[in-house]
């Protein structure tokens, strides 16, 4: 079996592709001549950066499963794998609780600003009513998406005393949890007009795409701020760049963006923007879980035997 890895994978995931075959393993492999190493490869383990192309797919013939580093799936063609019968299977859940707790980062980051006001002090300052801040508890977070992480951020949410509200207009399967974790379903404009944080879990499609544009913000509190987890493409990145220039919200936080890495953006010029590189779901809890789960249900999938990840 030829099994190739074109992005980071920890060493625990390695281990156990290893065990059933040649691995071909090269984290910079995605930007590289990957479709002549996929010309007769069994597996194909990929991340969020490697675009699994239909013309990479057909030139693949021997392909029996593709194995997704994580959970968005919009790099790969699911249309043109499953034509061609090769099943995608990807670490469901894995960084969930990873993502929670990054926007949980963000939301106290913009209530407390710790680390603005340590700069303050560093460079001499004492302005205690500057730093005086907001508390979590009450203010309203909106979720747009309510599954894995969309649930674990209401679980985590709800301890802190907030209420929540959700919009996702394909619910039934995390039903049961948004009760247990306290989130009032509403339509998507009761949503961004009533929340303190607007927290972003969708998966990107043409459904999705832009959802957050001028009119959309339009819609949310100048007090509020948008935080972006899920895709750059949800959002509409110049619409976001006047309304924050604009006051129309008061913050945004940015751990994806619209190309990645970027190149030069009018957003780093705003002081209330926070970015980061796509480190949400990039702890070592989450990598560790999403490798093991990845690399079992590649192997499962190449000696023949059902897996429960995969992509329907
Ligand atoms: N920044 C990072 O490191 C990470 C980013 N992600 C992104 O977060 C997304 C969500 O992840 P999970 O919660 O695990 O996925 P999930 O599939 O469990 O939840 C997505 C939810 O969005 C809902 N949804 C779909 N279309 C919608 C629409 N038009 N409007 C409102 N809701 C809609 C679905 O019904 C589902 O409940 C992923 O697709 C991925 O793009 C995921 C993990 C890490
Ligand atoms: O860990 C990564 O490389 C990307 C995580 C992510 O965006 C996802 O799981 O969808």
């Amino acid at each position: 079996m030829k099994i190739v890895v074109s992005e980071l994978i920890w060493e625990e995931g390695l281990q156990i592709l290893s065990e059933l075959g040649n691995v071909v393993y090269d984290a910079s492999l995605w930007k590289q001549d990957l479709a002549r190493e996929l010309a007769d490869a069994d597996a194909l383990v990929v991340r969020n950066q490697t675009r699994v192309t239909r013309e990479m797919i057909q030139a693949a013939p021997r392909l029996k499963v593709i194995g997704r580093l994580g959970v968005g799936l919009d790099n790969i063609d699911l249309a043109a794998a499953r034509e061609a019968g090769i099943p995608v299977v990807y670490a469901r859940n894995a960084n969930a609780i990873s993502v929670a707790e990054y926007v949980f980062a963000a939301m106290l980051t913009f209530a407390r600003r710790l680390e603005e006001a340590t700069a303050h002090v560093k460079g001499g300052g004492w302005n205690r009513r500057f730093y005086t801040r907001m508390e979590l508890y009450g203010k309203t977070l909106g979720l747009i998406g309510t599954g894995e992480i969309g649930t674990r951020l209401a679980h985590r949410a709800q301890a802190f005393g907030m209420k929540i509200l959700g919009y996702d207009p394909f619910i039934p399967p995390y039903e049961v949890a948004c009760t247990e974790f306290g989130v009032q379903l509403a339509d998507l404009k009761t949503v961004l007009s009533q929340a303190d944080f607007v927290s972003l879990h969708v998966p990107l499609n043409n459904a999705t795409r832009n959802l957050i544009n001028r009119e959309t913000l339009s819609l949310m509190k100048p007090s509020a701020y948008l935080i972006n987890t899920a895709r750059g493409g949800v959002v509409n990145e110049e619409d976001l760049y006047n309304a924050l220039r604009e006051g129309k919200i008061s913050g945004a936080a940015l751990d994806v963006l619209a190309q990645e890495p970027p190149q030069d953006s009018p957003l780093f010029k705003l002081n209330n923007v926070i970015l980061t590189p796509h480190i949400a779901g990039l702890t070592e809890e989450a990598q560790v879980k999403t490798s093991l789960l990845v690399a079992q249900e590649v192997v499962k999938i190449l000696r023949g035997e059902p897996s429960s990840c995969v992509v329907r």
